[in-house]
């Protein structure tokens, strides 16, 4: 599904990224750990592509496309979706408003989603208006389950949610990434940035990778990744990727 080949990328005057290789395969759903400021989030902007994110060398494959040099709107359209951390408020879009235009004409389905994410009551409201910081994760997650990308990404999607909203927005994500289906008939993909890993009591991640100063230095099984991090810190990692 996705192809990263050896991709650097700029942004704010200085290189963040510095050649990350990286293949998630259809029907897989990969996290994404590592140190405050290690370049997660701006590895996923630029897979996105967000305009102030320059990839300065190697490109981006979905789905065999090259989508490299190709504006967020047509990313999207080829299937690739993300949940933004802050997104904006706007005075004037109603939630459910946008809901609707998202839906395509299945408006009902739409509200359905809203109800399943305790959002029902929201579809009046501007659009992240005085939202809480839960109830903007809530809305973001609504808002793609509605869309439904083939390619799904988070940034830290647990972050600042209580535990019951935790349960609510891990199984939704498990849905959206097609990991409440049968293993062969798993088609959709995702990446998901997480510190804490509670995302993966919803979702049984397929692989994990380590990112550290804009590379990825470890590859493998997410939850022994995470253990490792958990009891030695990064700097083992570190050092055992050195080896
Ligand atoms: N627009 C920008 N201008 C200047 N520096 C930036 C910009 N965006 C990101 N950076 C820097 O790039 C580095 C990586 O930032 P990024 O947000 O990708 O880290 P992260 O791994 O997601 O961190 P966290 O775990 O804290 O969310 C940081 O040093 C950050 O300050």
């Amino acid at each position: 599904m996705l192809k990263i080949e050896n991709l650097h990328v700029e942004v704010g005057g200085k290189e963040v990224i510095h050649g990350i290789d990286l293949q998630i395969p259809e029907g897989e759903t990969h996290v994404l750990m590592g140190p405050n400021g290690s370049g997660k989030t701006t590895l996923l902007r630029s897979i996105m592509g967000f305009s102030n994110y320059t990839v300065t060398e190697g490109r981006i494959l979905f789905r065999g496309h090259d989508v490299t040099e190709l504006p967020l709107h047509e990313r999207a359209r080829y299937g690739m979706g993300m949940m933004f951390q802050r997104p904006p408020t706007i005075a004037g879009l109603k939630l459910g408003k946008l809901l609707d235009v998202m839906s395509g004409g299945t408006p009902a389905k739409a509200y359905e989603y809203a109800e399943t994410m305790n959002m029902s009551t929201f579809l009046e409201r501007d659009l992240n208006a005085n939202f809480s910081g839960g109830e903007i994760k809530r809305s973001e997650v609504l808002q793609l389950l509605v869309q439904q990308p083939d390619f799904v990404m988070l940034d830290e999607p647990e972050s600042g949610v209580d535990l019951e909203n935790i349960a609510l927005i891990g199984k939704a994500i498990a849905r959206l990434v097609d990991k409440d289906r049968h293993i062969v008939n798993r088609q959709k993909s995702g990446l998901i940035i997480t510190h804490t890993g509670f995302i993966m009591d919803y979702l049984e991640a397929d692989a994990g990778h380590m990112l550290c100063d804009g590379m990825i230095r470890c590859h493998g099984n997410p939850r022994e990744i995470l253990k490792v991090i958990q009891e030695r810190g990064y700097q083992e990692c570190i050092e055992c990727a050195k080896v």
